[in-house]
């Protein structure tokens, strides 16, 4: 196992505890189209959720739930144990829900330290802005998670992807987020950045935060998860504790194990091989 690995699967504990959020048998339709139906979902303080699934899964649908962009339209949303039905993205985020999107919401020319602050502005007499209270407090933040920016004047569009959703997972701690939503926080990065948000993820786990992790990825899922769900067309296909599953079986299910058998017999009874010169003849 890499070195990343290890340092992951030592902290990896199973925290239990009442969820602070729990989806219950939550479905959702678009008109005629039911994007999810009986997803069960508990996010635990301290737990990694995995959400894995393909393109049209329902993924995103779900964590619109969580973040208030849509309502459900079967089933329950408890919010500590209260029944919810959020009504904006600010009640998603006001219940102490951060959701944190593949396409940033940082504002790419302002500093590092003006995107942590944005909307959150501390001001002094006169509403003026006090620049060096907040500059310090994001460097102390940035650099509890271990995240090393130098400058923090520099706009936060010249940061590596990797960085960026950094600053956003610091800046939702920081104001005192319970659940860390991220929508696929490594799909557009190489092995080494994924990495650093890996470490991360773990960070805002071992901070007490209730993290649910969107991804497509089985092994950046694996390394850090605790509970594992896979959606296909909406429903659940898996739904699995860390301790009662393994990489191959979530690999398998992700790869789509007995499709890839039906698509592999489908080929044989093509029998295209191109090895054969009058293969696309046959
Ligand atoms: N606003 C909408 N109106 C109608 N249908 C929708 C809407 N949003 C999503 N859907 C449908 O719901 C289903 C689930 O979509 P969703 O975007 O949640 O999947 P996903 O797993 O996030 O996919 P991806 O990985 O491609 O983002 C799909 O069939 C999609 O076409």
């Amino acid at each position: 196992m890499s070195d990343l690995g290890a340092a992951l699967e030592d902290k990896t504990v199973d925290a239990g505890g009442a969820p602070i959020v729990e989806l219950i048998d939550i479905g959702k339709s678009y008109g005629n189209v039911h994007a999810l139906r009986g997803v069960d979902l508990a996010v635990r303080a301290g737990e990694v959720t995995c959400v894995l699934g393909d393109n049209g899964a329902g993924k995103s649908t779900l964590i619109k739930i969580m973040a208030g962009l849509h309502d459900y339209t079967s089933g329950r949303m408890l919010v500590e144990g209260a029944q919810t039905h959020f009504r904006s993205p600010r009640e998603s985020l006001e219940a102490g829900i951060a959701t944190v999107y593949q396409d940033l919401a940082l504002a790419p020319l302002m500093s590092v330290w003006r995107n942590f602050f944005l909307g959150k502005e501390i001001r002094g007499a006169l509403g003026l802005m006090k620049t060096d209270e907040m500059k310090r407090i994001t460097g102390d933040e940035l650099s509890k998670m271990g995240i090393v920016i130098p400058d923090l004047d520099r706009p936060v569009g010249a940061l590596s992807g990797g960085q960026k959703q950094c600053v956003a997972i610091a800046r939702a701690i920081y104001f005192g987020a319970k659940v860390i939503i991220l929508d696929e926080p490594t799909a557009a990065l190489g092995v080494k950045q994924s990495g650093v948000v890996l470490k991360y993820i773990v960070k805002a786990r071992d901070a007490g935060l209730g993290v649910v992790f969107i991804t497509h990825n089985p092994h950046h899922a694996y390394l850090v998860g605790n509970r594992f769900l896979v959606l296909k067309l909406g429903g659940v296909a898996l739904d699995k504790q860390r301790a009662d599953l393994t990489l191959d079986e979530l690999t398998a299910q992700m790869a789509g194990g007995q499709e890839l058998e039906e698509l592999s017999h489908e080929l044989r009874e093509l029998d295209t091989d191109p090895r054969r010169p009058d293969a696309d003849r046959a």
